[in-house]
């Protein structure tokens, strides 16, 4: 008589390696029309630029409220929003998955502008203000 055996199913841990962040450049000059000094860019990339899109459905910035539509959802790669403005502030990156058994993950970014790094002041090198996380899934979810 044949048995069945049930193998108990081991879950499989995934963990996708991110950065987070912004980039920001001086404009050289404040801006007569609205006085803003920068261009930002607040991002979320894998950190080996695979793509983030077979996992990640979109991606919720949540910039100052002084922004118009300042809770910008970005539905498609790349995840990020280009900005200019003229100081720091704390934003909200939410992550949503694909998966719908996947619980959406927060992020706090404080936006960085300012640097005392000469090469940057002089525009010879961008500012980069970046983070690495893990995204962490279990499978079977
Ligand atoms: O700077 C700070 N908060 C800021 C909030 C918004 C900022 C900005 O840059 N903005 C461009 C402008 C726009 N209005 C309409 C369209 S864009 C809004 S700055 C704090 C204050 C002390 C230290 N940091």
């Amino acid at each position: 008589m044949s048995t069945i055996s049930f193998e108990p199913r081991v879950p499989v841990v995934i963990v996708k390696p991110i950065l987070y962040g912004n980039t920001a450049k001086h404009f050289g000059s404040k801006r007569d029309s609205d006085g803003h000094t920068h261009r930002w860019t607040i991002y979320v990339r894998s950190l080996n630029n695979d793509d983030i899109s077979t996992y990640v459905s979109r991606v919720q910035f949540r910039l100052h409220e002084t922004y118009p539509n300042h809770n910008r959802m970005i539905n498609q790669a790349p995840f990020e929003v280009e900005e200019s403005g003229w100081g720091e502030f704390e934003i909200q990156i939410t992550i949503f998955f694909l998966d719908p058994n996947e619980k959406p993950v927060i992020f706090y970014h404080h936006l960085k502008l300012f640097s005392t790094d000469p090469e940057v002041v002089t525009g010879k090198r961008p500012f980069v203000n970046e983070y690495y996380d893990e995204l962490v899934f279990q499978e079977p979810s």
